[in-house]
């Protein structure tokens, strides 16, 4: 825990679990419940657009988004995979996905509001970031 005190303000930052107070008000957490918020009409428009021209899709019948990934082989597949794993448990936000041989099948949803939110743009982000260095491996 750190904390910084000014002559008008006073932060406190603890590590673990990563939040922070300024003048008593609890920040992280409300960052972290806006990160799981539905995400609205406007938002969709900007966030959602960037990743449908790079082949995510709308699942019918769900607010949720998909994309199909091959490789060359299983282990750039896995490979692939184990770096989505952790980024995603680091985020706490898990994909659902599917698995065979050099195919990797992949759904993004927020379960805990039963649609999309940021967190799903910021893993469908990194996914596509994993999915590019993957295909070094
Ligand atoms: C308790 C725990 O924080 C929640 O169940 C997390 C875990 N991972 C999650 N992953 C996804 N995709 N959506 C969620 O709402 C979600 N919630």
């Amino acid at each position: 825990m750190n904390t910084l005190v000014t002559s008008f303000c006073r932060v406190t930052w603890f590590r673990k679990p990563s939040f922070f107070l300024v003048n008593n008000t609890l920040f992280r957490k409300m960052a972290s419940e806006a990160k799981r918020a539905k995400l609205t009409d406007e938002e969709r428009t900007g966030t959602l657009q960037p990743l449908m021209d790079k082949g995510w899709t709308m699942v019918q019948g769900r607010d949720a988004i998909y994309k199909e990934f091959l490789f060359k082989d299983f282990n750039q597949a896995f490979g692939f995979m184990t770096r989505v794993a952790l980024k995603a448990d680091k985020m706490d936000h898990h994909p659902e996905w599917f698995n065979v041989y050099n195919k990797v099948q992949i759904t993004l949803s927020t379960h805990d509001v039963s649609g999309l939110s940021h967190r799903d743009v910021t893993l469908a982000k990194f996914i596509e970031t994993a999915a590019g260095s993957a295909k070094d491996d």
